[in-house]
């Protein structure tokens, strides 16, 4: 997998990021997803607060998005004070013309499913390499350390391919932000996102797999920085 690098200018990723900003409104409690694409979102939530008076609250996918929630100046609560938000908005690896989803691709998919199955409402951002007619892009999966040979086992049965995801400035696998593994997944097409997604959380051992069927829009940035949205 390639080095995700958070501060590489887009403009395509940052006119998808802004737009979908706009449509946070003061008093909402955002979800705040994690990525490249989402980072934009946060530094414009941020620059609203700063330059406009807009009061929001957000909660943290991972400890990139705390981070950059904390440098923009937005106040932060939990799920425990908040169980239901406003609002969730994140980025994807892939994108179905269904809006089915695949995420994880920075191993923060766990919270990302739990913080925007929690919200009213499910916005992703993307540019336009994200979308594609199918699901094809390989599947992170957070897996239990305990449980690893078992889950692999299981899905080779299913018909995947799992590689062990490395760590690229650490020796051995990546540890996630709750301490677990992460595997990705080759499926080939996805023809049923939904069916694989039930057959992977049966699995014992699975913490969460990156396939998502929770999306309500998808903002599209695109080269020329004018954003296409599709609903649900
Ligand atoms: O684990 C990471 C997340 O699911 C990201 O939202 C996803 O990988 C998209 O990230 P980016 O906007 O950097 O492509």
């Amino acid at each position: 997998m390639a080095v995700r690098n958070i501060s590489t200018d887009s403009p395509e990723k940052r006119a998808a990021g802004v737009a979908a900003s706009r449509i946070v409104e003061s008093r909402m409690v955002v979800g705040l997803g994690t990525g490249s694409t989402v980072a934009y979102t946060i530094k414009e939530l941020g620059r609203r607060i700063r330059e406009e008076g807009l009061e929001i609250l957000g909660v943290v996918t991972s400890y990139q998005s705390e981070m950059l929630a904390i440098e923009a100046g937005i106040p932060l609560t939990t799920l425990a004070q908040h169980p239901e938000l406003d609002i969730a908005i994140d980025g994807v690896d892939q994108i179905d013309s269904r809006l089915y989803a695949i995420k994880g691709g920075g191993a923060a998919h766990t919270r990302e499913k739990i913080v925007s199955s929690s919200s009213k409402r499910f916005v992703v951002v993307a540019d336009e390499s994200k979308t594609s007619k199918q699901l094809d892009k390989t599947v992170p999966i957070e897996v239990l350390p305990f449980a690893k040979t078992l889950v692999v086992k299981k899905i080779k049965e299913l018909g995947g391919k799992p590689e062990l995801r490395s760590a690229l400035r650490k020796d051995g696998p990546v540890i996630t932000d709750n301490g677990n593994f992460i595997l990705d997944v080759d499926f080939g097409v996805i023809n049923d996102p939904e069916n694989l997604a039930l057959q992977l959380s049966s699995i014992p051992g699975v913490v969460e797999h990156g396939i998502f069927s929770n999306v309500d829009e998808l903002y599209i940035g695109k080269k020329d920085e004018s954003v296409e949205i599709i609903r649900r």
